[in-house]
């Protein structure tokens, strides 16, 4: 199974940019990885850059991809049941499992309705940029679950 994280933006500040660099070589140990970004919207209307920062992110979409968002409203899980869920996944023959982090206004229709599941990380609202990390940081600690290593506590 190949990992595809989307998101919306450059990643503006260094400090983020080593913790993303950091976790996604750790996930390569294990799984492909690809990030794929998209141009964020200018303006000031909140449904206009959703809808079209919600047609960039389908259009870098592969076809056989299994869509997840990540979305402060979505499912919660334990670092175990997320690594289970990733392990379903890649057991049960999904080519490409992808995760989306919306742009500063989040998702817009069209992308949920796409979307197999909707993951929250925590009931409080981070910015875009900061998810980053944290997404890949859960990704890889579900993969050492998975792998029976010690750095899960
Ligand atoms: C600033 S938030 C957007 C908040 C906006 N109220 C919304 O309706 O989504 C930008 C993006 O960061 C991600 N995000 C922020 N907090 C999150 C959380 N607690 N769990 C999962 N994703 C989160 C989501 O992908 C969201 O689309």
């Amino acid at each position: 199974m190949k990992l595809r994280v989307l998101w919306v933006g450059k990643t503006q500040e260094e400090w983020v940019r080593c913790g993303i660099d950091e976790y996604a070589g750790r996930i390569k140990r294990y799984l492909p990885l690809e990030i794929s970004e998209v141009r964020e919207e200018k303006g000031t209307v909140a449904e206009q850059l959703r809808l079209k920062e919600g047609e960039r992110l389908l259009k870098a979409l592969p076809k056989a991809t299994r869509l997840v968002l990540l979305d402060e409203t979505g499912e919660q899980f334990t670092s175990t049941g997320f690594a289970a869920f990733l392990g379903r996944e890649r057991d049960t023959g999904t080519q490409e499992l992808a995760f989306a982090i919306g742009g500063s206004y989040g998702f817009d229709a069209a992308v949920r309705k796409l979307a197999y599941r909707s993951i929250s990380l925590s009931k409080m609202t981070f910015t875009h940029q900061m998810v980053r990390p944290f997404l890949l940081e859960q990704l890889y600690r579900g993969l050492t679950i998975l792998n029976n290593e010690s750095y899960h506590h």
